[in-house]
């Protein structure tokens, strides 16, 4: 047998267990009075179906041999089977609304927790995951696991605590009877068996399907206009409905087999309720077994309750086997590792002087001024074992230096970077912030030391002011007018709708590419780190806005340690340092002046005689 085959239904099972648990120890009273509620609600309607017994046995048939009938215990009776079914009825409302209730909060305290798991995942994570496909963990598979657990849980336990319950009253009822019954439905249940197994491997696929198309269409919404601008419609019209057609297929198959059920299971019940009311009949008629004509009603009535908990029991499990999946998929998000942070090194503000930042080593108690001083030693890296991107990389940057990274695309230069702010560790060497190993310092201090402007800008749904304010949330609103200042963006704020009240979209959409990038620039300005990374922050934009952008970045450089990666060498002629890099390895490196003297890869990429792209 196959092997993943062999290991799916432990895993399920797994997973069942697991989510149980979950379950039981964040709602365990709720949960177990809910139990409660089911094992009462299944038993009183089999204890209604029992009461027919008596009521024509004791009361009905009596009645009928008396001249004047006498209707006072039978009306008594009555009233007992009324209240039977009352608690029944009262038990089935409090445990279908406190599942609802409790799938509810589950909902949201899953989707919380998968949130904050999310935010501390490494960076590596979504490189091999796309968004599409974490999104729907986020959305599907936990519509699907509330609906399992609000719903099909519930009712598949009713129905297996109404199916002991009324088997144990076919046999106190019937033996003979009960064995008929049995085997027919034995002969029902292979069928059952056949088509549950068929539909679960298909809502399995249905799940993964509704993965692809998600994230396909995910990816084409957010390149969509690099999709219109290449005419690409067709293509990816064709290829989403390829997708779509995928899914559909699937989907079909699933449900085909799952509605296939009830109309089966239906009919065995109907069969079986001939069956009981023939021989049972011809039993009462000639006394055998001793059945009355109360028993056989009794029997039949739970006849109908037998085959309908069974078909129950059967098309929950495809709901359940269905959210299992998606509970696996939630799980498996969960266990991805966090990053890594032993750091015990953070940072705090000195309260004395504004902007100076002090290292807080949490360890010895000590103290010290941050002061930007970065150090690559015989750094190597790789994103993937056996593939190293970095080989050797040794920089010395002083504080307040301002090093350019220049190179042709893909030699390395944001994968640098993404060294300094631990996105991704270094497989090899020494990388330390003012002596200090980065991999000591805790991650958010870390981050905390720097600010980041991208070419991707990234604003986020809010108010001008507000996004500036991302990047220092305690900063006043004169802070945030003189960083807007520094920036240079004031001018272009002032003259939007509401100047710094105005609000943008999540992309910016309403502003033009140097106008974000002002935003941006203001961003970083605000939290005044001693650290600076800006990657090919001016690479998309006009002449004119570059020179106000780059007396923006000036300002925003002076007095820091940065690290600049442009792709227009203009913008970085003023570095202290420029490192060459070609293919993960530091090829060159000087000023400006002694590159260009040096006649090698700087003078080439400068004099345009080499591309940078
Ligand atoms: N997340 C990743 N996983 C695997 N490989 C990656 C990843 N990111 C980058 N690489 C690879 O690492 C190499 C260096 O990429 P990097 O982005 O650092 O180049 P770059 O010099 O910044 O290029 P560009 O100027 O085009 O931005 C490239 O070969 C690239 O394919």
């Amino acid at each position: 047998m196959d092997a993943s085959v062999k290991t799916a239904p432990r895993k399920k099972s797994a997973t069942l267990r697991r989510l149980l648990k979950f379950i039981i120890s964040t709602y365990k009273v709720t949960f177990l009075l809910s139990m409660l509620a089911i094992i009462i609600a299944a038993a009183s309607t089999v204890a209604g179906s029992l009461f027919l017994q008596r009521l024509i046995d004791d009361y009905i048939v009596p009645m009928t041999k008396q001249s004047v009938p006498n209707f006072g215990p039978l009306l008594q009776a009555i009233v007992v089977m009324g209240t039977i079914y009352l608690i029944g009825v009262i038990a089935t409302f409090f445990f279908t609304r406190t599942m609802a209730v409790l799938g509810q909060r589950l909902q949201k305290k899953i989707r919380d927790e998968m949130f904050i798991h999310m935010e501390k995942l490494p960076i590596s994570y979504f490189d091999q995951n796309d968004y599409g496909d974490v999104m729907s963990r986020f959305t599907n598979d936990v519509d699907t696991l509330m609906q399992m657990i609000s719903q099909s849980i519930p009712q598949f336990l009713n129905s297996l605590f109404n199916l002991v319950f009324v088997v144990i009253g076919m046999l106190t009822l019937s033996p003979l009877l009960t064995l008929i019954s049995f085997v027919v439905f034995g002969l029902s249940i292979s069928v059952v068996k056949f088509l549950t197994g068929k539909s679960s491997s298909y809502f399995k696929q249905q799940q993964n399907k509704m993965g692809h198309v998600n994230g396909y269409g995910e990816e084409i919404l957010n390149g969509l206009k690099v999709v219109k601008v290449f005419s690409h419609e067709p293509m990816v019209k064709a290829q989403f409905n390829l997708l779509n057609q995928d899914l559909k297929t699937v989907s079909g198959n699933a449900n085909g087999f799952a509605t296939m059920l009830f109309p089966i299971m239906g009919n065995v019940g109907n069969l079986l309720y001939v069956l009981i009311a023939l021989i049972g009949g011809t039993f009462v008629v000639n006394g055998v077994s001793g059945l009355t004509l109360g028993a056989i009603a009794a029997f039949l009535q739970l006849s109908r309750s037998f085959s309908m908990p069974i078909a129950q029991i059967s098309q929950q499990l495809n709901t359940i086997v269905l959210a299992l999946a998606g509970a696996q998929r939630i799980f498996q998000l969960q266990d991805e590792v966090e990053e890594e942070d032993h750091g015990q090194v953070t940072i705090t503000h000195d309260d004395q002087v504004k902007s100076q930042w002090l290292w807080h080593n949490t360890a010895d108690g000590s103290t010290t001024p941050v002061r930007g001083k970065i150090v690559f030693e015989h750094v190597d890296f790789g994103y993937v074992p056996g593939k190293t991107i970095l080989h050797d990389i040794n920089i010395d940057a002083k504080p307040g230096m301002k090093i350019a990274l220049v190179g042709q695309t893909g030699a390395g230069k944001t994968t640098i970077s993404n060294m300094i702010n631990r996105f991704y560790e270094i497989s090899a060497g020494k990388l330390t912030f003012d002596g200090i190993d980065v991999r000591d310092i805790n991650k958010s201090a870390l981050r905390q030391a720097m600010a980041i402007v991208l070419q991707e800008t990234n604003l986020f749904s809010g108010t001008v002011m507000e996004n500036i304010r991302f990047g220092n949330p305690e900063a006043t609103d004169n802070e945030i007018f003189h960083a807007a200042k520094l920036a240079h963006a004031d001018q272009f704020i002032k003259d939007l709708e509401n100047g710094f009240n105005t609000r943008i979209d999540g992309d910016g959409s309403d502003l033009s590419q140097g106008q974000k990038q002002l935003l941006s620039i203001a961003r970083a300005m605000v939290s005044d780190t001693p650290l600076m990374i800006l990657d090919e922050a001016t690479s998309s934009i006009d002449t004119k806005t570059e020179r106000l952008v780059q007396a923006g970045m000036d300002n925003l450089l002076a007095g820091r340690t940065s690290f600049v990666i442009a792709h227009r060498l203009s913008t970085i002629a003023n570095a202290d340092l420029i490192l060459v890099i070609d293919h993960g390895r530091i090829i060159e490196q000087g000023n400006h002046e002694e590159l260009i003297e040096k006649h090698g890869e700087y003078y080439q990429l400068y004099t345009g005689k080499k591309e940078l792209d």
